[in-house]
């Protein structure tokens, strides 16, 4: 079921164009990253979708509401890049005054701290949070009311590894229960392993938007063999294959995805000259790079 339908959107500043012709749909469950530059326009989508700025061309359709309707915003929950708390009240008390603007038993409050691995911290004031704690308070309010579209703008900047994968894990249980998740980040490698499909906004421009796996059919880009020689034997796998020895021992190549089995297979017939061999495909980070440069404009 589509939770976020998204068609032809634009929207203008003064002579600059921050979102030109968007189109984007994510189902239920689905967690999709949207990814740019600085500036690329993420921000303004993400505020279109919330009714918080209104599109100048196209349309958005939240569970068939329009964005900013009552019913829209029951829907829906966001967490902005920088969460502004009291910081005189604790936890406890930031989050059951959430509760209470959206109708919701207070008695919630310690279930969703737990749940966002705050409970400990629950009755400390949130002046004395750090920023990784004050991110789990706004994952906390964003979770109240079970939304079925989740919208999160670069919620993990600032958190540590272990911080990260704990955010990344409640997420995955949200998608798991049916939420349409769509977050902007800058961390590539984490997004590449957390998430169902990338977008990629180039000049408010999506220029990809798919899975990662086909993002990289797409993009054909080379896949690199690392191979390690038997010990000597680097010059002469480096000649036979035609790849660059890289020490004493290491011998790099690069080809194009349909030649992969062809240079496995050549590389075999070196029978004992070769020690192991890993194939390195393209990462997000190269198709990131392909993909923001086909910009239109
Ligand atoms: N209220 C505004 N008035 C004028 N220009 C704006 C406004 N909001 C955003 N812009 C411009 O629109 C473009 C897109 O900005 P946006 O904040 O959406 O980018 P972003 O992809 O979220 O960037 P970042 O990664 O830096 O957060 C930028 O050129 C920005 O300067």
């Amino acid at each position: 079921m589509t939770i976020l339908t998204i068609s032809q959107v634009t929207k203008r500043f003064a002579g600059l164009t921050a979102l030109d012709g968007v189109s984007l749909a994510i189902e239920a469950g689905e967690r999709v990253a949207l990814l740019g530059h600085n500036g690329a326009g993420k921000s303004t989508l993400m505020k279109t979708i919330l009714g918080l700025l209104a599109a100048d061309g196209g349309t958005i359709s939240v569970d068939g509401h329009v964005p900013g309707s009552q019913a829209a915003k029951a829907l829906t929950a966001y967490l902005p890049e920088n969460v502004a708390f009291h910081p005189a009240l604790t936890g406890r008390e930031q989050i059951e005054l959430y509760l209470r603007l959206k109708g919701e038993p207070v008695k919630k409050a310690a279930g969703l701290l737990e749940q966002v691995g705050i409970a400990d911290a629950m009755n400390r004031r949130i002046g004395t949070y750090s920023k990784g704690m004050r991110q789990r308070i706004g994952l906390a309010q964003a979770l109240i009311g079970h939304p079925k579209l989740m919208i999160l703008d670069e919620p993990t900047s600032g958190l540590d590894p272990v911080s990260r994968q704990e955010f990344y894990s409640i997420l995955d249980l949200l998608a798991h229960d049916g939420t349409a998740i769509l977050h902007s980040s800058h961390a590539l490698t984490e997004v590449e392993a957390r998430t169902d499909r990338i977008a990629i906004l180039s000049r408010g421009v999506l220029v990809a938007n798919d899975t990662l796996s086909a993002l990289r059919h797409s993009a054909g880009l080379p896949i690199h063999i690392r191979l390690v020689a038997q010990s000597g034997q680097a010059d002469e796998v480096a000649r036979q294959l035609g790849g660059t020895r890289i020490n004493g021992k290491r011998v790099d190549l690069a080809c194009a995805p349909e030649a992969k089995l062809g240079r496995l297979n050549d590389i075999t017939r070196l029978g004992s000259l070769v020690e192991d061999v890993d194939l390195i495909p393209p990462s997000l980070e190269d198709l990131y790079t392909h993909y923001s440069r086909r910009t239109v404009q």
